[in-house]
């Protein structure tokens, strides 16, 4: 292997506790982290069946390899784990025409948040019976797309929303259709164990009608009222990346007391009940989820107790996994391009200087936004090769023009990383390519599902022609560029 001219990178600093001691064996794939079909091959990583320099050869880098396979099988263990339930998949992780295709086959109901992932859906087929339409701000022209589709429900998340959604539904009753089926999104006031940013359901946030005010017995009350909306039950969802299943059963708890308010209030008794998603996944080795079998024999248990305390039938559940369906079996793989360990003074070991290995791939923030935004862990490997090299603790970074523009915040990768090598970063199927940006004008990276040692693109990557194609100026020289 071909040394970079900085020399070895430096393995000898004190590590960050985040990176803990290097590991034994640099480069093992953790069976919860690595996509089920990932494998070392005489040293080189495969996916699916592919070796990973045969798709970057083929499709470039940055890339998003999707383990078909792991995607279906894990939407399989939510559908069988959860017999009897409804799973929605919930596509804000990652959506597009394929993906939506094997949700459909696969028996899964789906959740939208906006009239654009609606869209999606429904061109690709999806029936319309089986998608809930999420938001807390949906637009009369997106009320409107999900009346007129079909879909199974609305979620309602706001008193303007059903001022907005009751003319609409009222035309279909008139025009002889049925009237919209709805559920009431409920804030418990749970404080979920996650980053601020993904906890949704503490009073102090924008989604949902609030338990504790009354609002959301007020919305319920309202909607049984309504002749053109039926209220088909209650949701609630606590936030993202979780691990405790307590959260949920408290969740559960709360939301099954205001079915007996509701059904004091109104006499009506609420057949529906979805405790919505986010079920965490491990991003690294020591993250330990829990099965969906495990979450719904809890979910199970808690609801069916307290309907039995409260005298109610047991209402049909249903969940929204996103993350936990498309995380874990997608990887991302990038070319690193320049190196560079940084002296941050004399803090090592006596005469050993204290030094970051700033290790810059061909892609970043736009491409994964969540280390930026959340603090989030990731881990990353040496992909196109195994090395016995001494372990350097470094730093992954992206190319764009901003400090904070970090992949993997501190890891072990051997001390004889060069350019041209490629790392595969684990665990971006959820939330990385669908918070893509054009920043800095980097263009999104294609995303590729392999199976069986087949690959096919699922989305091509965008080319420059694409973005000049939006802009008043450009667009006229787009068709010169590839
Ligand atoms: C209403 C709702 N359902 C489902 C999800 C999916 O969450 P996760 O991807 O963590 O399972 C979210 C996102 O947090 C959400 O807001
Ligand atoms: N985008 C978040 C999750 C939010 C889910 C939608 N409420 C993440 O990357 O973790």
């Amino acid at each position: 292997m071909r040394a970079h001219p900085a020399g070895p990178l430096h393995g000898n600093i004190t590590p960050p506790s985040a990176a803990g001691a290097p590991p034994v064996s640099l480069g093992d794939l953790d069976g919860q982290v690595w996509p089920r079909g990932a494998a070392r091959v005489d040293g080189e990583l495969h996916l699916a069946g592919r070796s990973v320099t045969d798709l970057v050869r083929e499709h470039g880098t940055p890339l998003f390899v999707l383990d078909e396979a792991d995607f279906r099988g894990r939407a399989a263990d939510f559908r069988e784990g959860f017999a009897g339930a409804d799973v929605h998949y919930a596509s804000k992780a990652f959506l597009c025409g394929q993906v939506a295709r094997w949700v459909a086959e696969d028996d899964l109901h789906l959740d939208v948040c906006s009239g654009n992932e609606l869209s999606v859906a429904l061109a690709a087929g999806f029936p319309a019976e089986r998608i809930a339409l999420h938001g807390n701000n949906k637009s009369l022209v997106e009320l409107a797309l999900a009346v007129d589709a079909g879909v199974g429900h609305v979620v309602l998340d706001s008193f303007d929303e059903i001022d907005r959604l009751v003319p609409l539904a009222a035309a279909r009753v008139a025009a002889g259709g049925a009237p919209v089926a709805v559920l009431v999104r409920t804030t418990v006031g749970i404080e979920a164990h996650t980053h601020e940013f993904i906890a949704t359901a503490h009073e102090d946030q924008k989604f949902g009608f609030s338990l504790a005010t009354g609002d959301a017995l007020t919305a319920a009350v309202r909607v049984i009222r309504e002749p053109a909306l039926d209220l088909a039950g209650l949701h609630s969802h606590i936030g993202s990346q979780i691990f405790d299943t307590q959260g949920f059963e408290a969740a559960a708890h709360r939301v099954v007391g205001l079915m007996a308010q509701v059904e004091q209030a109104t006499g009506v008794v609420l057949g529906q009940l979805n405790l919505g998603g986010g079920f965490g996944i491990a991003y690294l080795a020591d993250d330990d989820p829990i099965t969906p079998a495990d979450v719904a024999a809890r979910m199970r248990h808690v609801v069916a107790s307290e309907c039995a305390a409260l005298g109610l039938p047991v209402p049909r559940l249903a969940v929204e996994p996103g993350r936990a369906i498309a995380g874990p079996g997608t990887v991302t793989l990038y070319e690193i391009g320049t190196i560079k360990p940084v002296r941050l003074g004399s803090s090592g070991a006596p005469g050993t200087p204290a030094v970051r290995n700033y290790v810059s791939v061909d892609g970043g923030m736009s491409d994964n936004i969540r280390t930026a935004l959340y603090d989030a862990a990731y881990t990353c490997v040496l992909a196109n090769r195994v090395s016995d090299a001494p372990p350097a603790l470094c730093r992954v970074v992206g190319k764009h023009c901003e400090s904070g523009d970090v992949l993997v915040r501190d890891l072990w990768l051997p001390s004889d990383v060069v350019p041209g090598d490629l790392l595969a970063v684990a665990a971006t199927g959820a939330y990385c390519w669908s918070m893509a940006s054009n920043y800095n004008y980097l263009l999104k990276p294609p995303v590729v599902a392999v199976r069986d040692g087949v690959s096919a693109t699922i989305v091509r990557r965008q080319t420059l022609s694409d973005v000049f194609a939006l802009d008043a100026v450009l667009s006229s020289s787009a068709e010169v560029l590839s």
